[in-house]
This record gives structure tokens, C-alpha cells and sequence, in this order.
């Protein structure tokens, strides 16, 4: 069974604007919501690609039972601890141009930091556990080492989409596959990466760090795959961009339940291009249908 951790849900409130100016009153063309969180845009994304998951994290108030209510529409199983405050609410601001707001949610109380714990517990060798996203400022730094040291116990496998140390200091426990873009990835080696070339000796640093699968993605630049036996380079397809909020989500949730489907990496890593950017151009998350009518566009190059 796949498990996602959202440590800091969120009601991601997307809003279009013609334009915007500081200190001036707006009126929205439109406005969407969706239940938000990388590791719920993860499970979300694997139910559109009929993989099954459970959805764990902490949520709260009434944000948080709109997330768990519409995650049980679409039938996406979930078991988070719930606390005493609101889950949050991220802005996302389209104005031609994308800006985000992410709040800060809410505090996570250190019995349902154990609760969390005991459920991590119960998982076991046939089980993988994605965590992503960043984690809330009242859990201490060293959370998803913690966790991942749990996991591991249990014998699952696990993936990471985090940035920084949180990222940086899980390799050694092996993850079976990050996710980076190459911001984050020039970020973690203290350097700038602005084409996929120059991804390919960081990339293959991760995987002598431990990472068994290094995806990085590069928005419409494409993406570069990584492991110790080969190294490929993808190109995007051609759409136009709508919401690219959880295009990096869907990229793992694609290379997982297409993995899961096939066992071959060459296929999950091209469905995992087609979801990031069927998610770019679509206002909510992809469809099974928009990855498909993209795939035949995503053209896998190995690099010798
Ligand atoms: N302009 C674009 N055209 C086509 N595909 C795109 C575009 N932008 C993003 N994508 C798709 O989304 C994937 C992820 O994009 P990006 O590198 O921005 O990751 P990310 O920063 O983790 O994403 P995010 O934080 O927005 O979820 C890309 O690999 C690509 O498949
Ligand atoms: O604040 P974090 O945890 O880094 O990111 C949260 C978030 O921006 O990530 C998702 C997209 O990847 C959104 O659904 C959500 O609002």
C-alpha cells in the first residue's frame, strides 16, 4: 500500500486576477479550491491513475474537514491526526504571472506528533510512504529524518519531496525516489542549474548520497532521470500553462503508479513528465485521459 504524509495540509484558494497592484482593491475573474498539500496532491493524482492510497497528516477545524470530506468523495482512504486549529488556506494568485502564499498553519501539539508516530509503526515491507512538503515550524527540523528512521523499521520504502536539509539529510536512509527541480537542486549544492545538462553531476551526486531514483524536473526545460545504472533526459510537451501548482506532485504520483503498473523506470519516468505537465495545464490537478492524450509527446533520450 502507498501512504502519503501531508504534515501541513492546506485549502488552496486559486484565484485570477487581470492584474494586481499592492493596496488596491480587486475583484476576482475567477476563484477555485481544491484540497492542497503535496502528499494529498499525491494520493489525489494516484486515484485519477486508479492506484490506491491512504492519506495520512494533521488536520483541523473546518478547512481540515473539507479536505477529509472531499478526499472521501473521491474515495482517496484517509487517517490523519486531528488538531485543535484550522488547517490552513494558500493563495494562489494567477495574474498572468503565478504567486503563492503559503501560511503557516497550524501547531502540532507533541501527542499528535506520537499519534502520527504509532501509525507510521503499523506500516510494513510491502508498504512505500511518500512524505512530502515542508513541515510545520512547531515540529522540530529533524522530523523527517525521525519518521523515515520509523519507516525504515517497519521495512517499507520511501520517497521524499521536500527541499534543503530535509531533503538532504534523509539520503543516507536510501530513498527509493526524489523529486527536486532544479532550483532546489542547485540550492542543496550551493550553486545555480539552468539546463538539464547541468543537472546530470548533481543528480548523480544524489544517488551516490543514497538516493536510489532522482527525478529533477526543470518546468518547460524538461526533465532528467537518475539512477546508479542510467541517466535520461525528457523533453515537456507543448500546452499552455493554466495552474502549476502540483505539476511536481503529479510527477511522482505518475512515476509511482506507473512503476507499480509496469516495473519498468523508462515508462514511469515518461508518465511522470506527461502528469507534471497535464497537471500545468489544467486549473486542478490531471485526469488519467490528459496524461494519456500527452504521453506520445514525451520523448526519452539515454545519455551515454
Ligand atoms: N511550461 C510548462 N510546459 C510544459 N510542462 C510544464 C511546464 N511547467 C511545468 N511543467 C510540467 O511540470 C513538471 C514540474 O514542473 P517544475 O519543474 O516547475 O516542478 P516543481 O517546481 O516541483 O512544480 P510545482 O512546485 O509547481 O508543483 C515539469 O517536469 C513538466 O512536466
Ligand atoms: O508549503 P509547502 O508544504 O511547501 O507547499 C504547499 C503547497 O504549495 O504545495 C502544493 C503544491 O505542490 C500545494 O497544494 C500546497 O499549497
Amino acid at each position: 500500500m502507498i501512504y502519503t504524509l501531508t504534515l501541513n495540509p492546506s485549502v488552496d484558494y486559486i484565484v485570477k486576477l487581470d492584474s494586481f497592484q499592492l493596496g488596491e482593491l480587486h475583484r476576482t475573474e475567477s476563484e477555485a479550491k481544491f484540497p492542497g498539500g503535496k502528499g494529498i496532491n499525491v494520493s489525489r493524482v494516484l486515484k485519477q491513475m486508479e492506484t490506491n492510497s491512504k492519506a495520512l497528516g494533521f488536520i483541523g477545524g473546518f478547512t481540515g474537514a473539507y479536505i477529509e470530506q472531499f478526499l472521501e468523495k473521491e474515495n482517496i482512504e484517509t487517517d490523519f491526526v486531528k488538531v485543535v486549529e484550522d488547517s490552513r488556506i494558500n493563495i494562489k494568485l494567477k495574474t498572468g504571472q503565478e504567486t503563492e502564499i503559503n501560511a503557516k498553519g497550524p501547531d502540532i501539539s507533541e501527542t499528535a506528533f506520537g499519534l502520527l508516530k504509532d501509525k507510521i509503526c503499523q506500516l510494513n515491507a510491502n508498504d512505500l510512504l511518500v512524505l512530502a512538503g515542508s513541515i510545520p515550524g512547531s515540529l522540530p527540523k529533524t522530523t523527517y529524518e525521525e519518521l523515515v528512521k520509523i519507516s525504515k523499521e517497519t521495512g517499507a520504502q520511501f520517497v521524499v519531496d521536500a527541499e534543503g536539509d530535509l531533503l538532504k539529510n534523509v539520503l543516507k536512509f536510501k530513498p527509493f525516489l526524489i523529486k527536486p527541480n532544479h532550483h532546489e537542486l542547485g540550492e542543496l549544492f550551493d550553486t545555480v542549474i539552468s539546463s538539464p545538462e547541468e543537472v546530470i553531476p548533481f543528480g548523480k551526486k544524489l544517488v551516490s548520497m543514497g538516493a536510489e531514483n532522482v527525478i529533477v524536473s526543470l518546468a518547460d526545460q524538461g526533465a532528467v532521470f537518475i539512477n546508479k545504472d542510467s541517466t535520461l533526459l525528457a523533453n515537456v510537451p507543448k500546452g499552455k500553462v493554466k495552474n502549476s501548482v502540483g505539476a511536481g506532485d503529479s510527477m511522482v504520483a505518475g512515476f509511482l503508479a506507473a512503476y507499480e503498473r509496469t516495473g519498468d523506470l523508462i515508462e514511469a519516468f515518461r508518465y511522470s513528465v506527461a502528469s507534471g505537465s497535464a497537471t500545468a495545464f489544467s486549473l486542478g490537478l490531471c485526469t488519467k485521459d490528459q496524461v494519456a492524450e500527452l504521453i506520445p509527446q514525451v520523448q526519452i533520450k539515454e545519455i551515454r
